[in-house]
């Protein structure tokens, strides 16, 4: 598991990460979203012990990143341009990888080597999202035990990029690795991670279980029997109101079925459910903390 505690980083004079806290299950896909420049890549290399951070500590199962080669051994590393040598083939950079991390799988990499189908030139021939496949195929064959991932899809065709999310579910399910990866698509965020974390300014704003936020943050459309009442208007767990003639939709925060009696004691003429995106809910989240989301993300 990763777990970050109270991590600063200054570049260039200004202060980028500022007090950030993380604690990441083991075999948990978490998710972080940001617009540009909130600090997502610097917060990756400081995990991967690029970047020494000015204060706080990064720990990977337990033990201190900091000069920890062992540690290090075991992390793979997707970062947003792939530092390569430039004149080696595909097949001489598996060579230094297999010769470097210990824990190279030779049967994984022939296996992914199918499923990526590079063609064996030097790196400087290959194209971006090539250079990405090489790094991913190069990564997930060295048996991380935590795989953190800069964008790792962006600029990979539609039916390569697919493959790619597919991967990562398996790793985790077959390996129980434990895996961050940033990206600006929430959508794909929503298909492969559990938790989420929106960053913004150096700080992790709102940090979610997305099965429990899907579940705790529901839309519900109401017609009262007349107006609506002051209790239902002012109820704690109400995160946004919206109304069409007599049709209002509530999103509720928290304690749904505690929401749903107290309007049912109104005698509605209609009560249901109505199903959110995650963007949607995120949308009226961020707005629950005083940010605009559109702000925020994507
Ligand atoms: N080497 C550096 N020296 C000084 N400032 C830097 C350096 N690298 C990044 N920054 C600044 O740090 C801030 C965060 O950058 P970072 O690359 O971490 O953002 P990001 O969230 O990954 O953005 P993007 O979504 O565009 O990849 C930005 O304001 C950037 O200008």
């Amino acid at each position: 598991m990763i777990k970050v505690t109270n991590l600063e980083k200054s570049l260039g004079g200004s202060k980028i990460l500022n007090n950030i806290n993380l604690n990441i299950e083991k075999g948990s896909i978490y998710g972080l979203i940001g617009p540009n420049g909130a600090g997502k890549t610097t917060l990756i290399k400081t995990l991967v012990g690029i970047y020494e951070p000015e204060a706080g500590k990064v720990m990977i199962n337990g033990e201190s990143i900091k000069e920890n080669t062992k540690i290090k051994s075991r992390i793979g590393y997707v970062s947003d341009f792939q530092y390569f040598y430039p004149n080696f083939t595909v097949s001489e950079m598996a060579w230094f990888y297999r010769n470097t991390y210990p824990m190279w799988n030779e049967e994984k990499y022939n296996s992914l080597k199918n499923i990526f189908k590079l063609p064996n030139k030097k790196i400087k021939r290959l194209s971006k999202g090539m250079k990405t496949q090489l790094s991913l195929l190069l990564n997930l064959s060295i048996s991380p035990e935590v795989l953190i991932l800069d964008e790792p899809t962006s600029g990979l065709d539609p039916v390569i990029r697919r493959k790619v999310l597919n991967l990562i579910v398996d790793e985790v399910s077959i390996n129980n690795t434990t895996v961050l990866t940033s990206t600006h698509n929430l959508l794909e965020l929503e298909q492969i991670c559990d938790h989420i974390g929106i960053m913004y300014n150096g700080e992790i704003l709102l940090e979610e279980n997305i099965d429990e936020i899907k579940s705790k943050v529901r839309k519900i459309q109401v017609v009262f029997n007349g107006t609506i009442p002051e209790e239902i208007k002012n109820h704690k767990d109400v995160l946004h109101i919206d109304y069409k003639g007599k049709v209002y939709q509530f999103v509720v925060n928290d304690n749904l079925d505690e929401f749903i009696e107290e309007t049912k004691k109104y005698n509605p003429i209609l009560l249901e459910m109505i199903d959110m995106s995650l963007e949607e809910i995120f949308i009226y989240k961020m707005g629950g903390v005083g940010y605009a989301f559109e702000d925020i993300t994507l």
